[in-house]
């Protein structure tokens, strides 16, 4: 990865206002015809994986437009909001190194402004996992989802797999209410050592942060025992839960095997190398150390495919 030093693209500008970014995306698709968008919606608080998808749709797309928005309708009402790290310079820079052309820093104010009545609500692929979880989350997900693709009208718009129950909510969405917008799904980063990247990384203790890695290691034992012949979806999520439970410090929220993107239940003596004739699987987990809560996953497929 290169140095937050290193700026060899254009500065991005800086957009607070929907009327601006309006009037600004307006007028670059009068300037160039045919300009196609990328769109990248985040959370801020950037790190590589978040420079993946900028990268990316830098490489894919004449525009490339970032939104950094800590969505409060995303957040139940015991969760991390009001200390959700953010800082602004250093997401500019690194936003500028990787390519972002705008960047859309809304308030809160300017994204809800009024009593906002309106709700963009998903079912099924909603219900599980995080969904089942974090009551609302995906409410506050699909809304702010929609009101950006209707402010921003990407041609594209790029997504991590880690967030995997994520993508097939927004896919799912996409397809119901017709965006004509290309959902790109990016695979996930990782550090050197197999944990994920993600902004809430930095609220791990040195010592969680080594245990943190039980997610990592036992995703890639599973890929291993999916492997076994005759092995069952149930066989293989206990092996899962014993594996994270071995970790004094992991406390499991949900380590389940669902059908991808469906998110469809499994039954738990229906064997593996069955079940993905009809589809990929997800093994998806969720662990919390202390207050923090981290998500990965693995997408299992049939041999070959
Ligand atoms: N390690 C990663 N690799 C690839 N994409 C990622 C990674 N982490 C996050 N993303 C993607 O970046 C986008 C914005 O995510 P977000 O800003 O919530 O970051 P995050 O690191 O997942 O934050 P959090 O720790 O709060 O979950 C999402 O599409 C998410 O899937
Ligand atoms: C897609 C998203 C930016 C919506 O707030 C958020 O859920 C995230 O960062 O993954
Ligand atoms: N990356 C998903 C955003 C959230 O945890 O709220």
């Amino acid at each position: 990865m290169s140095t937050l030093t290193q700026s060899r693209q254009k500065t991005p500008l800086v957009v607070r206002t929907i009327k601006e970014l309006r009037e600004t995306l307006a007028r670059r698709r009068s300037e160039t015809s045919g300009l196609k968008t990328g769109f990248v919606p985040t959370m801020g608080f950037l790190h590589d994986g978040h420079g993946s998808l900028i990268r990316r749709s830098a490489a894919e797309n004449g525009l490339t437009v970032l939104s950094i928005f800590v969505n409060p309708l995303q957040f139940g009402p015991t969760e991390d909001l009001d200390r959700y790290p953010r800082d602004e310079e250093r997401d500019l820079k690194l936003a500028q190194r990787e390519g972002a052309d705008i960047v859309f820093l809304p308030s809160v104010q300017e994204m809800y402004p009024r009593r906002a009545l309106t709700r963009v609500l998903v079912s099924e692929v909603t219900e599980s996992l995080c969904g089942a979880s974090r009551p609302g989350h995906f409410d506050g997900v699909g809304t702010v989802v929609s009101k950006l693709f209707h402010i921003v009208e990407p041609t594209r718009a790029y997504f991590g797999l880690k967030d995997a129950q994520q993508v097939a909510v927004v896919q799912q969405m996409v397809d119901d209410l017709n965006f004509n917008v290309e959902i790109v799904a990016c695979p996930t980063l990782r550090e050197q050592d197999g944990l994920a990247l993600s902004s809430r990384n930095v609220y791990l203790s040195p010592q969680q942060r080594v245990e943190a890695l039980v997610l990592s290691r036992t995703l890639q034992q599973a890929s291993h025992w999916s492997k076994e012949a005759g092995i069952t979806a149930g066989q293989l999520e206990e092996r899962v839960r014993l594996a994270l439970s071995r970790s004094p410090l992991a406390s499991i929220d949900y380590a389940e095997l669902r059908r991808y993107p469906s998110l469809e239940a499994i039954e738990p003596q229906q064997q593996l190398d069955e079940a993905l004739q009809h589809s990929p699987l997800l093994l998806a987990l969720a662990v919390r150390f202390g207050n923090t809560r981290l998500i990965d996953n693995a997408i299992l497929s049939m041999k070959g495919a």
